[in-house]
């Protein structure tokens, strides 16, 4: 199910945003010890990164990963690994943990078994947030892929696995969804006419391949908060 969160701006959403988020990792600290969360890459977060990069909490006891990453060089321009830690890994939060999708060169089987592994240690997440694209893909859960129904597969085990999008450029590491389900709060941040008319048309039908976001927006066990600005 869905809580529809709408803002004047897309200012004001990041702004809330980041004050929510850091509520959140602040009571899983006070709780666990500990707090976990995973962003999304692409174009919509930046604001959202530096509004939190600036957020005085502790951010020493925090894991910082990303939902999913493209498979290039982290220097790449393209790369969601450089986006974090241009924008968010700075200011107060330079001090949080960050686990890379990206520590080899090879995208092999045994990697993706080791990376699985090490980031059982630090999930479930506390927080995930979602991205989408205007083809309804969210994480890199492509519905073009072959991997789309492994990606969407409910009774596999968390994990991260390989995504080869064929309408979007780059072999992908993603989280898939039985990891992502698993978070304690879950969001979608989008902005912009064109992905809330995206939302309407995932609302509309139920065929999660076709619209992997249908997979978090209709599940009924899960509340996913859709934080959204013109
Ligand atoms: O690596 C990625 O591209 C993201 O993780 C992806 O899922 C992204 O969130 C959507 O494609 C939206 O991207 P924009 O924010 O650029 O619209």
């Amino acid at each position: 199910m869905i809580i529809n969160n709408t803002f004047k701006s897309r200012s004001q959403l990041d702004r809330k945003f980041a004050q929510r988020i850091a509520k959140q990792l602040t009571t899983a600290i006070s709780d666990k010890g500990y707090a976990s969360i995973a962003f999304s890459g692409g174009s919509t977060p930046k604001g959202l990164f530096n509004e939190l990069s600036n957020k005085n909490i502790d951010w020493s006891n925090v894991t910082i990963t990303l939902v999913d990453d493209r498979w290039v060089d982290t220097a790449s321009k393209d790369s969601n690994d450089r986006l974090l830690r241009e924008n968010l890994l700075q200011n107060y939060a330079a001090k949080a943990t960050f686990f890379s999708l990206k520590q080899a060169e090879n995208l092999s089987e045994q990697y993706l078994a080791n990376i699985t592994e090490q980031a059982s240690r630090f999930t479930p997440l506390d927080v995930v947030i979602l991205g989408m694209g205007e083809d309804g893909h969210t994480a890199s859960i492509f519905p073009c892929s072959a991997q789309v129904h492994q990606g969407l597969d409910e009774l596999a085990d968390p994990a991260l696995i390989k995504v080869v999008p064929t309408t979007a450029p780059y072999e992908r590491v993603t989280f898939n969804y039985a990891a992502i389900i698993q978070a304690s709060h879950l969001y979608l941040h989008v902005v912009g006419q064109s992905k809330q008319d995206v939302i309407s048309q995932a609302l509309a039908d139920d065929d999660a391949t076709a619209m992997p976001i249908r997979a978090f927006l209709q599940n009924k066990d899960k509340t996913c908060n859709i934080f959204w600005a013109e």
